[in-house]
């Protein structure tokens, strides 16, 4: 694979039980062929050291297609998103006249009609996406392309040329981190539901927590997986609760217009104005506090087009997991549950089961070697590997800072001793709890601190955009509103989706081995790595329209019964230190693979000789 060329990085709220690690594994452990797939060529199974992988259930023969995996997920890399590249088949664009370009004007300010935010209104939209025509515009989803645009309109914008800019909140309407400055018995003063000040209360603790647990680098290193999940679930959910503080004041002020002197003086329209201004002008704030924790952490004025690849892969799981609710669950027990409801968590949180029960093997049986649509309880099926890449983020910290800490420490000391001198007359509560914050960020890795930055400017590009949805349509029936889709997502969600792309994406290459974008084929995940490979990955060619979405998996020679099935990931033809040490950084094993087996010990026989 490439699952290889991968980016990046799972639970609600307030529970602190350990994500649903570790994977599910069990449920697919030793599956056998059923009566109608006994014929199917690979099955899933555990092999030591190795986790789940492929093994031949019957003897196959050289070139045999024995899957064929479809995309679930996709994300083009930034320089070909403008370059006559389709946006579903990764095609080079072969009819300019039919080509479809996303958005068809520029931004989608039609639907922000009537808000007038300086520098945001009339924004050239940098994001486009480009299909060969409708026939691959309708197979991608022509409502997820427009809803990336619109997420990537949001996202692409500068913090600080949006709200910041146009909107200064004043202080006193600002309940931006005041429940910090309380204690935890102290009424809130915020005109904000109370449920505000709870959230504070519980947030700041949560901060507290998670420094009970590890409050050194080193001691976050030495935790076991179970005590590691523990602290980035409570770090996690201490940061939700700071973004739902917000978000709380937020709808709170959009849905009682007229509760401060304020806003007597502005009609609906300026209103709607001002609370989106206050989405883009709130998330900065948040942001540059919580990087405040580190200092080499800087707030990016513009998300980075790494970020925005990462973000657009995101948001399409997020629909088509959507899509898959709405065509699983009942339409009222969608309604019921609503959306990212703890029903829906949970059904995520069984993959493997639901797997089982619908197919025992990977891809079906459908005579095609599977081929059938992926799924979101699919993608939840691969591997998450969130513990074991925080925990090589946290050790190269470590290592690269090593030298300078000497150097640095007592200059930041004294930074930290200044700013905490000046507002300490004023704020000192604020800044015990400041100061808790600052402890916790800075013994974190950048990377994580990185994931939170994206996490925000998601929060931030839902929030706007379900506000947009409401501003724009809002005599839609409620039957319409059903099947309208509005995007959320929690600190679980995200990571569930962000860390299980690590490690298990593929690249998408053109013919000459140029990297257009990546995608994940969750049911090509369980093909395990050699420097030896038994089988062979091609992007599928039987129609333009399935290009590029499905990926077939060859055999290159006689595999017997039992014999694991593997793919490379990645470039096999560099030697043996070179391979294993990218195989380490990027996939996090340690290759011991027949070739790699025999070439290690000729190695040693030279050395001995
Ligand atoms: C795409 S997944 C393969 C399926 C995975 N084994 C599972 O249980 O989901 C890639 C991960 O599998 C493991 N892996 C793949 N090839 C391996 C190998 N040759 N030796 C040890 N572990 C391997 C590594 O943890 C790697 O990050």
């Amino acid at each position: 694979m490439d699952p290889a060329e991968t980016t990046a990085t799972a639970s609600l709220s307030l529970s602190l039980a350990p994500p649903t690690s570790p994977p599910p594994t069990l449920a697919l452990v030793g599956q056998v062929p059923t009566e109608d797939n006994h014929d199917f060529p690979i099955k899933v199974t555990m092999l030591p050291n190795k986790g789940r992988s492929y093994v031949a259930s019957r003897t196959i023969q050289p070139h045999e297609l024995i899957l064929v995996a479809e995309a679930f997920g996709t994300t083009m890399c930034d320089p070909w998103l403008d370059c006559g590249i389709c946006h579903y088949c990764w095609a080079e664009i072969q009819d300019p006249k039919a080509r479809i370009r996303l958005p068809s004007t520029s931004p989608f300010t039609a639907a922000v009609t009537g808000v007038t935010v300086k520098g945001v209104k009339g924004r050239k939209q940098e994001t486009v996406m480009v299909f060969c025509d409708e026939t691959c515009l309708g197979m991608y989803g022509p409502d997820v392309a427009e809803m990336i645009c619109r997420v990537e309109g949001k996202i692409r914008r500068t913090w600080s040329d949006s709200g910041t800019r146009a909107w200064k909140l004043r202080s006193e309407e600002r309940p931006f981190l005041e429940t910090m400055a309380v204690e935890p018995d102290t009424p809130s003063t915020s005109s904000a539901p109370s449920i505000v000040a709870t959230i504070g209360r519980h947030y700041s603790e949560l901060v507290k927590q998670a420094l009970a647990t590890a409050d050194t680098k080193q001691r976050i290193l030495g935790l076991s997986d179970t005590d590691l999940s523990v602290f980035l679930n409570t770090t996690w959910t201490a940061i939700d609760g700071l973004i739902l503080e917000q978000e709380s004041w937020i709808l709170h002020a959009t849905t009682t217009p007229a509760t401060t002197k304020n806003d007597n003086q502005h009609d609906t329209r300026e209103s709607h104005s001002h609370t989106q201004a206050q989405c883009e002008a709130l998330y900065p704030k948040l942001a540059k506090l919580l990087l405040a924790g580190n200092n080499q952490a800087t707030i990016a004025p513009k998300t980075s087009d790494d970020d925005c690849e990462t973000i657009r892969l995101i948001s399409e799981i997020l629909y088509r997991r959507q899509l898959d609710i709405r065509a699983n669950v009942s339409g009222s027990a969608v309604n019921r549950a609503g959306v990212g409801s703890v029903q829906e968590r949970e059904s995520a949180k069984a993959p493997a089961a639901a797997l089982k029960e619908k197919s025992m093997v990977p891809g079906g049986n459908n005579g095609s070697r599977g081929g059938q649509k992926a799924t979101f309880e699919d993608y939840c099926a691969m591997q998450s590997n969130e513990l074991i890449l925080f925990r090589q983020q946290l050790q190269e910290d470590i290592d690269s800072q090593d030298d300078q800490i000497n150097d640095d420490e007592p200059e930041q000391e004294q930074e930290e001793h200044d700013t905490q001198h000046q507002q300490q007359s004023r704020e000192s509560k604020h800044n015990t709890n400041m100061k808790q914050w600052r402890k916790l960020l800075s013994i974190l890795p950048n990377h994580l601190l990185s994931c939170f930055y994206v996490y925000l400017r998601l929060r931030d590009a839902y929030l706007l955009l379900t506000r947009e949805n409401t501003i724009t349509s809002p005599s839609n029936t409620s039957s319409q509103q059903e099947h309208q889709i509005t995007l959320s997502i929690d600190n679980t969600l995200f990571r569930t989706i962000l860390y299980r792309e690590v490690a298990n994406s593929f690249g998408i290459r053109d013919s000459s081995d140029e990297l257009l974008g990546f995608a994940v084929f969750p049911r090509a995940s369980f093909f395990n790595h050699s420097c030896r490979p038994n089988i062979q990955k091609k992007r599928r060619q039987s129609s333009r329209a399935v290009r590029a979405r499905q990926m077939e998996y060859w055999s290159t020679s006689v595999i017997q019964e039992g014999e694991e099935c593997c793919i490379s990931y990645g470039d096999i033809s560099t030697d043996i230190g070179e391979r294993r040490a990218r195989l380490e950084d990027m996939y996090f094993f340690w290759c011991s693979c027949p070739r790699c087996l025999e070439e290690e010990a000729k190695v040693i026989e030279e050395e001995e000789a």
